[in-house]
């Protein structure tokens, strides 16, 4: 079988290139097998990969199983919630394209015949997927798992409630001491943070898109079973080679399409709406605000995950994981459930024996929570692109909402004033100059939703913005607001007092400002300057092609 790895292990003119590999201690006969990158982002800056030398070890364990050559190949990734809330945040979503163009250059440079892709948090497992669908090659994502919720009280938590206990602090309605015990008690071990925040939504729909096994999703990080679904990614990656199945023979339009209808069912992080884009382009698949618009309109929401609801990525596990999510959407025939999987069969196949084993965590396709998406597109005036809101994550009372604009040029300038009480029920803020390019970065602002939530204003407040949110952010929190303020975006013309219209069941977010108006107010717009204006991240900014192409690099 004529492989990639030949153009490095084969020929008298490659003597001096085995060479090198035979000074690593590879023997000939390693050299004669499918070379497998098996690319791990472990380090000890991140909870959910501070394991993965031990999913990326038992991912070697299965390529040798099956006949292959594991070469390990290191991956960076933030911690988004250690870089939460300062100039760090700044560099978590540009951080994306460094790992996808990192992946793509190992691969190519060293002509590898596959690839295990070992990712857990936000902005790697995107990251990765985004390299396997630009590389074209036989790819396999497993991830190293959810974190197990916290026990506070006797109550599951996790890390969403610790940031919304520091707003609850800012108006003592807690103490330090109980601050100091849910610090403590929040993030019990390794993994991605124990809610459907933007890790484990990226993780559940790398399932849900082919890509990765059965249970990738919802294992949780600390079961044996992670260990053997790593075995099985490294057995699998070379049943994909023997079949020629490459990536985008996996991640395509059908593929994606059940990625957005699991999505919605999920109630996944609105950060999937911006990753699915990025992948979406890099396999070559057209896919815009609009279709994302027609798939929340037409698939139930099945689940309210925390921070939605009380339940965490291990009671989903439990329920029957993603497989049980699948099935009820194949039911309503919300999925293509013929489309070919990582596991070299068919999402029909792999459902088969899949069932809902607790109809309280994910709600039957007959008795959804509502018939539309978890994420909902707006447009408007402020908003002529599109923007997106995690619906059901909004109280009810919150749908529709219109209140006076109080107008922040930074995510800083509004902590300050919410955290000093100057934000009052009825509100709608409006964080701009936040997006990709004017940030830059597009900060999450989990720091002002949890602030919101924790002062109890979460029902009364809006929040919108050119940046975007946390997975962990609930609340009527509208994001990813096109055009942004920097590249002229009309969130940038709204002014202190400016009433403020949305309606999120109609799609529709407005300002009652005339057209003229706005125009007048473009004569005398003055733009505050980047907070970054050279280095990595000023590249990103310039090269960036804004939050509604998925916030990638042109
Ligand atoms: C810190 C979190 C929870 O990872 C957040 O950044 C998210 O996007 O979900
Ligand atoms: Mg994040």
């Amino acid at each position: 079988m004529e492989l990639r790895s030949h153009a490095v292990t084969r020929g008298v003119e490659r003597a001096p290139n085995r060479s090198l590999f035979y000074a690593m201690g590879y023997t000939e006969e390693e050299l004669s097998r499918p070379l497998i990158g098996v690319v791990s982002a472990h380090s000890e800056i991140v909870p959910g990969h501070i394991h993965l030398d031990k999913i990326a070890d038992a991912v070697k364990a299965g390529v040798r199983m099956a006949g292959g050559t594991p070469i390990l190949i290191p991956a960076i990734g933030v911690c988004d919630g250690i870089a939460m809330g300062h100039i760090g945040m700044k560099y978590s979503l540009a951080s994306r394209e460094l790992i996808a163009d990192s992946v793509e250059t190992m691969a190519m440079a060293h002509c590898l015949d596959g690839l295990v892709l070992v990712p857990n948090c936000d902005k790697i497992v995107p990251g990765m997927i985004m390299a396997a669908a630009r590389l074209d090659i036989p790819a396999i994502v497993c991830s190293g798992g959810p974190m197990l919720a916290g026990v506070d009280n006797g109550e599951e938590i996790s890390l969403s409630k610790l940031f919304e206990a520091v707003g609850a602090r800012k108006v003592n309605a807690i103490t330090d001491a109980d601050l100091k015990r849910i610090e403590m008690d929040a993030c019990p071990g390794c993994g991605s943070c124990a809610g459907m925040y933007t890790a484990n939504s990226m993780n559940c729909l790398a399932e849900a898109l082919g890509i990765a096994l059965p249970g990738n999703g919802t294992i949780p990080a600390v079961m044996a079973a992670r260990i053997q679904l790593a075995k099985h990614a490294g057995m699998h990656i070379m049943d994909l080679i023997q079949k020629g199945i490459t990536a985008r023979q996996i991640i395509t339009p059908a593929a994606i399409k059940n990625a957005l209808a699991c999505d919605m069912a999920l109630g996944c992080s609105t950060n999937s709406v911006l990753h699915l884009l990025a992948i979406s382009r890099e396999a070559g698949v057209p896919l815009d605000l609009a279709t994302i618009a027609d798939v929340s309109a037409k698939t139930p929401n099945l689940c309210h995950l925390a921070p939605a609801g009380p339940a965490h990525i291990q009671d989903l596990h439990a329920a029957g994981g993603i497989p049980a999510v699948l099935a009820e959407l194949a039911k309503g025939g919300f999925i293509d459930p013929s489309l070919i999987t990582a596991t070299g069969k068919t999402v029909q196949e792999n459902l088969a024996g899949a069932s809902n084993k607790n109809p309280a965590v994910i709600r039957p396709i007959e008795n959804p929570y509502s018939t539309t998406g978890g994420i909902a597109v707006l447009w408007g005036n402020i908003a002529k692109e599109g923007c997106v809101v995690k619906r059901s994550a909004v109280a009810d009372e919150m749908l529709v909402h219109s209140g006076p604009a109080r107008v922040f040029d930074s995510e800083d300038e509004a902590i300050t004033a919410i955290y000093a009480g100057r934000i009052v029920s009825g509100d709608v803020v409006v964080i701009r100059y936040e997006g990709p390019k004017g940030g830059p970065g597009m900060r999450e602002m989990l720091n002002p939703t949890s602030a919101l939530a924790g002062m109890g204003l979460d029902r009364s407040v809006a929040l919108i913005t050119d940046g975007r949110f946390s997975g962990a952010s609930r609340g009527a929190s509208i994001g990813h607001v096109c055009p942004e303020a920097a590249a002229g975006g009309e969130i940038g013309l709204v002014v202190e007092g400016d009433t403020i219209l949305i309606d999120i069941p109609n799609g529709k977010i407005n300002a009652l400002v005339s057209d003229e108006e706005f125009t007048a107010r473009r004569g005398r717009q003055i733009m505050p300057a980047p907070a970054i204006t050279s280095g990595w991240l000023a590249r990103y900014a310039r090269g960036c092609a804004g939050a509604n192409a998925g916030a990638v690099m042109k």
